[in-house]
């Protein structure tokens, strides 16, 4: 059974402030980088964007919701599977890109979160490309055959090394794994800090070192807002 803390580890309220973490990029270069993102405006995008405001809750956001669009186009990905879905922000992206024969696969242990991931992508016309399945992602992944152009991880961070495990065998040459927030705040670098859930942290420094280690991916980091790693699947 897991337990969902993201919310909580993303707030940045003065009393839990690390003193030690760092913002990946210059803040004043992500409110840049926002503000050449208007074209992507949409009503559903900006509704799920100030609930998650409201909620605190942790989606990736305009700017790497723009990046895993790009990335799943680069490779005309069609099949998609993601762990942890949350409402269907992420979703969102990877269903515009997929196509109209494309097929994401969401999974959340909160059953609200089908409810309401079903209606915003309804509202986008984006509903046929998505199949939602409660559950623990791992469980359904494993239920779930077959190869796929991307393997979309951001889920509790805990699981993270045993996501990437379950994952990368399934992964189709030249298609790609991706995981959020990798750089976790910058504890990732940083000698002291503290963690929101003990054990999160050494759990997403070993993700990193099994994927950087790993010599059937080339990888990448993206720092944008929390880190965002790309693995892609060697051809040969
Ligand atoms: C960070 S949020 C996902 C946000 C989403 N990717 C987005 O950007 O819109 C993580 C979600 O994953 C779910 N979750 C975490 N670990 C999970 C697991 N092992 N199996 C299923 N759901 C999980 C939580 O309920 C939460 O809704």
């Amino acid at each position: 059974m897991f337990v969902y803390r993201g919310a909580i580890a993303n707030m940045q309220s003065p009393t839990m402030v690390n003193p030690t973490l760092l913002d990946p990029v210059n803040p004043a270069i992500e409110k840049y980088m926002r503000s050449l993102a208007g074209p992507t405006d949409h009503p559903v995008l900006t509704d799920m964007e100030a609930v998650a405001a409201k909620n605190n809750f942790p989606i990736v956001g305009r700017l790497v919701g723009m990046f895993l669009h790009t990335l799943a186009k680069t490779i005309n990905a069609e099949r998609i599977f993601e762990f942890g879905s949350g409402y269907g922000y992420s979703a969102y992206w990877f269903a515009k890109a997929a196509g109209p024969n494309g097929r994401v696969i969401c999974t959340d242990g909160d059953p609200l979160n089908k409810g309401k991931a079903e209606q915003y992508l309804k509202s986008a016309n984006l509903s046929e490309r998505v199949d939602f399945h409660v559950g623990m992602a791992q469980d359904i992944f494993l239920q779930t055959e077959g190869l796929f152009d991307i393997c979309y991880n951001d889920a509790d961070k805990g699981d993270y090394p045993q996501i990437w495990q379950m994952a990368k065998g399934r992964i189709r040459p030249g298609g790609l794994y991706i995981a959020d927030n990798v750089l976790w705040h910058g504890r990732v670098a940083a000698e002291h800090y503290v963690d929101i859930v003990p054990g999160w942290t050494e759990s997403i420094l070993e993700h990193n070192r099994l994927i950087f280690n790993d010599s059937e991916f080339d990888s990448f980091i993206n720092p944008t807002r929390d880190g965002v790693v790309v693995a892609r699947k060697k051809t040969e």
